[in-house]
């Protein structure tokens, strides 16, 4: 592991640089399960779980002039500018003591893509992708029941289109490198785990105490 957030940072964040991190994507549809996941992941395997989305509305409630923009942009379901995003994120992992990250829901599109690895200088270890049926998916997030203004119908579908036409391409793209490793989301919590479980296991797992 080992990539070094340097450099590129200038501008971005005021925080000191050169700071090794290991960096795993973690994409899927909405409500494929990436936020459930990660929080088991997070327990077994010692990662810091970086959701953009959660970052995003933590600035629309933090009061931030970028508030309202961002606040449109989601519940258009619509990507917000990377530029926005990635500050976040940086800010994130710069004042974060782990070294290892799971970043969630990012990269969203290409334009995300793009400016995180030229921003940041970052390459994934690799692309969890929580593969799931749209059906599921829908039910998924009706059901969510956690106050998200864009857990509608409407913007469930629009946020489903987004992911079709820009967020799988990014997918694509990197298991054309050999980044992905594809995960079957559609079956229960603890079946799910267990294949995320083969993933990282046995490098990563914490040494029981
Ligand atoms: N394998 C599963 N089986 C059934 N329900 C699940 C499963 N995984 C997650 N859920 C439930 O589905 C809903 C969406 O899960 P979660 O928030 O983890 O998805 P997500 O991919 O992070 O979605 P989003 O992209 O909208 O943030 C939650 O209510 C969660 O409890
Ligand atoms: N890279 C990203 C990630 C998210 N968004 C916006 O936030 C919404 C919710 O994201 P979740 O991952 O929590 O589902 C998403 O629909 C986008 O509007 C973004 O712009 N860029
Ligand atoms: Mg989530």
């Amino acid at each position: 592991m080992g990539t070094v957030v340097e450099s590129a940072n200038q501008g971005a964040v005021n925080l000191p640089t050169n700071k090794k991190v290991a960096v795993i994507f973690v994409l899927g549809g909405p409500g494929s399960g990436k936020g459930t996941q990660c929080t088991n992941i997070v327990e077994h395997f010692g990662y810091t779980h970086l959701s953009a989305g959660d970052l995003l509305r933590a600035e629309i409630k933090s009061g931030s002039e970028n508030g309202t923009m961002i606040s449109n942009m989601i519940k258009e379901g619509k990507i917000v500018p990377s530029e926005v995003t990635i500050k976040l994120l940086q800010r994130a992992i710069q004042e974060n003591g782990n070294d290892k990250f799971l970043i969630d829901g990012f990269p969203r599109n290409e334009e995300n893509r793009a400016a995180f690895e030229l921003v940041t200088g970052i390459e994934p270890e690799f692309v969890l992708f929580f593969d799931c049926p749209e059906a599921e998916m829908e039910k998924r997030l009706l059901g969510r029941n956690q106050g998200r203004e864009d857990d509608n119908i409407e913007t469930i579908r629009k946020r489903f289109n987004v992911y079709m036409e820009s967020s799988l391409p990014v997918i694509e793209y990197y298991n054309s490198k050999g980044k992905v490793r594809k995960i079957d989301a559609v079956k229960p919590v603890g079946e799910v785990f267990e294949a995320v479980k083969a993933v990282f296991a046995p490098a990563n797992e914490k040494v029981a105490a």
